[in-house]
């Protein structure tokens, strides 16, 4: 493959003696659409911290388009075009859905002081473009009807898309998406396939966490199986529930 957008290298991280990765590798191309499973406390949402920025890796780096960044902070791996959504996510309650996605805006001039007395024309564009975009990303994920309501209105459901039009925000490369299906009833787990699939087939890279195996191989053709900290398969989905060893990881985990 060309020039990985992230690119995991030997990455560890221990929490006290215990080892939640051990020695993870892991590289996707631009474009590309990768299912990350594997068993309760594989070690898949510590990878998604690592490669983020919200972990300090204890060995190993993370390159982002070939840059190192392990020492970066995960605002700077934002910039670099790296968005993540959280299992649960955790919207501010009492902001509105619409400011709730401004949020997730690249720092803006406004927010200096100094540029917004000097430049104010600049600011205001700035503000109006942010505004749009946000409007747009809430029509993307069909929550437009809801933006002047205060976010803990929302389902769990309409709160995985909130924060999905927070991360596009700041139009990020790929996007590593924490379990986008749990908690989601029926009927929305549809709408969430979809803008899966359209962020991907507009060049978004994306890294899939996800327990729902029908959602995984709908989307994925490329599958990697963590248990226990480390890389146990990979394959495309078929081949991988197949695998005698993976069977082996999720009985033990009592699956
Ligand atoms: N901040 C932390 N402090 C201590 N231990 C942690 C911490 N974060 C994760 N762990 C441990 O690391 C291991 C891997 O956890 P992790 O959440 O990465 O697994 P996972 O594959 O995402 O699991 P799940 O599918 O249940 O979300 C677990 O044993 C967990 O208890």
């Amino acid at each position: 493959m060309g020039q990985a957008i992230i690119e995991a290298d030997g990455l560890v991280r221990t929490f006290g003696g215990a080892r939640a990765v051990d020695g993870m590798s892991l590289a996707l191309a631009p474009g590309e659409m990768v299912g990350l499973i594997g068993p309760n406390g594989a070690g898949k949402t510590t990878l998604f911290n690592l490669l983020a920025g919200t972990v300090r890796a204890t060995a190993g780096t993370v390159r982002i388009a070939g840059t190192d960044v392990t020492r970066e902070a995960p605002e700077r791996r934002i910039a670099r075009g790296v968005g993540r959504t959280f299992q649960i996510p955790r919207p501010f309650a009492e902001m509105t859905v619409l400011e709730n996605v401004l949020t997730g805006a690249p720092s803006q001039s406004g927010e200096r002081p100094l540029a917004n007395f000097l430049r104010p024309g600049r600011v205001a564009a700035e503000e109006r473009a942010a505004l749009d975009r946000a409007r747009g990303l809430l029509d993307f994920v069909t929550l437009s009807r809801l933006e002047d309501e205060p976010a803990r209105v929302l389902s769990g459901g309409q709160r995985k898309l909130l924060e999905l039009a927070r991360v596009l925000m700041a139009d990020p490369k790929a996007i590593l998406l924490d379990e986008p299906a749990a908690g989601v009833n029926p009927t929305l787990l549809e709408l969430v396939i979809d803008r899966i699939r359209t962020l991907n087939a507009e060049g978004r890279t994306v890294l899939l966490i996800e327990h729902n195996m029908d959602m995984v191989a709908r989307l994925c053709s490329r599958v990697v199986v963590m248990a226990a900290g480390r890389r146990l398969a990979e394959g495309n989905p078929a081949d991988v529930a197949r695998d005698p060893a993976v069977i082996a990881a999720y009985l033990g985990d009592g699956a």
